[in-house]
């Protein structure tokens, strides 16, 4: 048995560290007493797990909190703490997913209470959870930025990552799914597959993430286990494996029977007040419903079957060693092919559970650290490349007012280590990593070291921004990248000789946009370091400069995205700024095409610069090229074809009409001539200035964002909500029936839907609630178009 290498905790920086972000003085504020007493628990709590394992050796080291806590006696906290860090088999890099409100946060709250990393249960509707830790998390009650969470259960390391649910933060989502090895779907088993459900899904297939799913809020009046997944399987197209049955739905809700162990689970269900930490579990056989007996056996014997038609070894053992009685079939038999057909993604493992109420939490913690791969099961190709060097993929950027950005890796190959130089692939450049510290929620543990499979924490990454590929040095980049060359050379893939650099996440373009000022000129420094920081943090905001007014613009994912933005820079940089009326993204295209030419001809010191161009726009057909050139050109344009592309690129970014991007133009430059001598930048402007020429006179078109809306409400309000969308010039495309509620889906203009959230939620006393995603870009009617040119002033 391979010994687990052991890193020390040095220091529990609780209280003087003040959380990722330095407004969190609010969580001390309302948790200080109980951090203190965690700290014991958790020591106990890992001295168990170290016990446990003979061939662990601990070193355990004194910390201290150090100020920081009002009220707070300094050394009063006894932070005798032990980490050690598992074999990678042990190791589980989660996230959690779902729809907005279905409980990942309740659920993860849960999950450090039970592992004995909190002393009292969180609750998001107190404004007291521990990974919802941002001011604005806690006032608005929403997971905004993915807290990474480390704790350990059955000798299990647990890397768990909170991801938002609102549509406006799913970068989010998807930078957490980049760098994690398995999920766990979290459902409001009243509603089953939710829209934002289906999003999270799809990411969660294109980085091809094993899964399982948990039904939560069983206890809800309305909650249905079998409507759920008959969810999963339409919505999802997913199998689902029913691991669980629920004893009792809605009120009734107590328990559950768990079918691969053919054990009854049950909770007290006397008091409110009960914690969940203690159940009962008996054989099946003792169960006294027979009704629910009879059901629990059907369950399980199309558990088997499913299994044995998914999985060939377990249906061999089904077919001859246990064909007599399939009682007999040991539990980690059963376990360990449910294992191997959620990481080939076969089919998804379904339990389910009342987070709120604190019943099948600690069997979702069992489940995942049995089903759920760990790194050793994820293969990258650069991990061969990199052999036993460090190589880690930075997946998320925080701002700390006093020690700067603070980086999330995970670690791919290669140890980290804290006080070391490392090189970022990306930037080229090398940096200092000062601290590595291993995330508990809001409490940060200090560490010396950590191996390949683990997500961490950095402290002095200036450079780095989320994306970023991280090394010990540009000597071990340069060795990888020959490795890869060969690699590349034997299989002759041409990608996996530049492929250096892991894939970062594609960030979708921002639909919304506004200008953003300084309270005076004086601090327009500081609200452009507050807007870079931010953006380290946050890949899917975009700051940019008016050409013409000089003025700051953000361009956000949504109203609520740049709303928490403006929020920010108040509450973190101290800084009151002034949002300009927020915009919409459009784009431009052309529908017929137009030929210009141009000249350019002036003199720059002593030297004549003259360039003679001639191109035709055309509307892009999706199997031609975006540039093309005339057969008459001379190949290469006579050296002058990247300043010829620079000028027509640049000329994308600022269509004819409103000056939005151009998209699905193309273009074929017919003539280019350049007297020897002429600098680059003037063949490029000469194209630039041409392209303007040809565009203002090609047939012009704005392209709008269509938003996907999908209502959910009373069946009182339909027709009121229908109205409404048809005077936003909304398309209905299907209206469904969920219980006793309807649900719209509609295709409508962003423009049409500035605060509609305030709009539905005073028509339908704000019981109807709403997902918004962008679907695509669509030409708009004549009308339209020219209602908007004159409200802009520009017709
Ligand atoms: N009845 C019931 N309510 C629950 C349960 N779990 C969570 N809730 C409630 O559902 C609401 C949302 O819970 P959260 O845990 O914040 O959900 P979330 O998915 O983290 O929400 P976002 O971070 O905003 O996406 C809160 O009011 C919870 O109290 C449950 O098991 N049963």
């Amino acid at each position: 048995m391979a010994i687990p290498e052991t890193t020390a905790c040095q220091q529990v920086l609780g209280g003087t560290f003040k959380g990722i972000r330095s407004p969190c003085y609010s969580i001390y504020r309302c948790g200080h007493a109980r951090l203190n007493r965690e700290t014991y628990s958790t020591s106990r709590d890992l001295q168990r797990s170290v016990s446990t394992d003979e061939n662990d050796t601990t070193e355990a080291v004194l910390g201290s909190f150090t100020g920081g806590l009002a009220g707070h006696r300094k050394g009063d906290v006894k932070s005798l703490r032990s980490i050690i860090t598992p074999p990678v088999s042990k190791i589980r890099n989660i996230g959690i997913m779902a729809h907005i409100d279905a409980g990942k946060t309740t659920t993860t709250e849960r999950m450090l209470y039970y592992s004995g990393y909190t002393r009292a249960l969180g609750d998001v509707d107190d404004g007291d959870t521990v990974t919802d830790f941002m001011v604005q998390e806690r006032e608005r009650g929403i997971t905004i930025q993915s807290a990474a969470v480390t704790f350990d259960w059955n000798g299990h390391r647990i890397n768990l990552i909170d991801t938002p649910g609102h549509v406006d933060f799913t970068v989010e989502v998807e930078r957490s799914l980049r760098v994690l090895d398995g999920a766990v779907a979290v459902f409001d088993a009243s509603a089953g597959v939710e829209a934002q459900t289906l999003t999270v899904w799809r990411q969660a297939d294109k980085h091809s993430v094993p899964r399982m799913c948990f039904l939560n809020k069983m206890d809800k009046t309305g909650a249905r286990f079998t409507y759920s997944i008959e969810s999963i399987k339409e919505k999802l197209k997913a199998r689902p494996l029913l691991l669980q049955l629920p004893i009792g739905e809605g009120k009734s809700f107590q328990g559950l029977i768990d079918l691969v162990t053919m054990e009854s689970l049950s909770w007290s269900t006397q008091s409110n007040e009960d914690d969940g930490r203690t159940f009962q579990k008996k054989p099946l056989s003792a169960l006294m419903d027979r009704d629910l007996l009879q059901s629990a056996k059907e369950a399980r014997s199309l558990l088997l079957e499913q299994i044995a038609d998914l999985d060939d070894e377990f249906a061999s053992l089904m077919l001859e060693e246990y064909s007599e009685d399939l009682n007999l079939i040991p539990v980690e038999k059963l376990q360990a092919a449910i294992r191997r057909i959620t990481l080939a993604r076969s089919a998804v493992p379904v339990l389910c559970g009342s987070a709120l109420k604190n019943k099948g939490v600690q069997p979702l913690l069992d489940a995942i650290t049995l089903y759920l791969p760990s790194p050793d099961d994820c293969s990258h190709d650069f991990m061969s490349w990199y052999k036993d060097d460090l190589c880690a993929l930075a997946f998320k950027v925080v701002h700390d007012r006093q020690r700067g950005p603070m980086v999330f890796v995970r670690i791919y190959s290669g140890a980290m280590k804290a006080q070391s130089a490392v090189y970022n692939v990306n930037k080229n450049c090398t940096e200092r990593m000062s601290r590595l510290i291993l995330p508990f929620a809001d409490q940060q543990v200090e560490i010396s070291s950590l191996p390949p499979g683990n997500i961490a924490l950095t402290v002095g990454l200036k450079q780095t921004a989320t994306g970023d590929t991280i090394v010990s040095s540009k000597a071990s980049a340069s060795a990888a990248a020959r490795r890869a060359g060969r690699a590349g050379e034997k299989s002759k893939d041409k990608k996996s000789q530049d492929n250096l650099v892991l894939a970062g996440v594609e960030i979708p373009e921002p639909v919304f946009f506004c200008t953003i000022e300084p309270p005076s000129v004086a601090k327009q420094p500081d609200l452009e370091n507050a807007l870079r920081c931010l953006q380290l943090e946050d890949p899917s905001l975009k700051v940019k400069t008016d050409p013409d007014s000089g003025q700051l613009i953000l361009c956000g994912m949504g109203e609520l995205h740049i709303e928490i933005i403006h929020d920010r820079i108040r509450r973190e940089y101290g800084l009151e700024t002034y949002l300009g009326p927020l915009q919409i993204a459009y784009r431009e295209t052309i529908l017929s095409g137009s030929r210009a030419s141009d000249t350019l001809d002036r003199m720059m010191g002593d030297t004549r610069q003259q360039v003679t161009v001639e191109l035709e726009v055309k509307p892009l057909s999706d199997d031609s090229p975006v540039v093309e050139y005339s057969d008459s050109l001379p190949s290469g344009v006579n050296g002058y074809q990247e300043a010829v592309e620079n000028g027509i690129h640049s000329s994308y970014l600022t269509g004819p009409l409103l000056g939005s991007p151009l998209q699905d133009v193309g273009v074929i430059v017919h003539k280019v001539n350049v007297l020897p001598g002429t600098s680059m930048t003037v063949v490029s402007a000469c194209v630039s200035r041409c392209m303007q020429k040809a565009l203002k006179t090609a047939g012009k078109q704005i392209l709008e964002p269509m938003m996907r809306l999908e209502i959910t409400m009373g069946e009182d309000y339909l027709g009121s909500v229908l109205a409404d969308l048809l005077q936003r010039r909304g398309n209905i495309q299907e209206i469904q029936d969920r219980f006793d509620n309807k649900v719209v889906l509609a295709f409508v203009p962003l423009a049409e839907l500035m605060g509609y959230s305030t709009d539905l939620r005073s028509a339908t006393s704000g019981s109807a609630t709403f997902t918004l995603e962008l679907s695509n870009y669509e030409p708009m009617n004549a009308q339209d178009q020219n209602s908007l040119l004159r409200k802009k002033g520009l017709l």
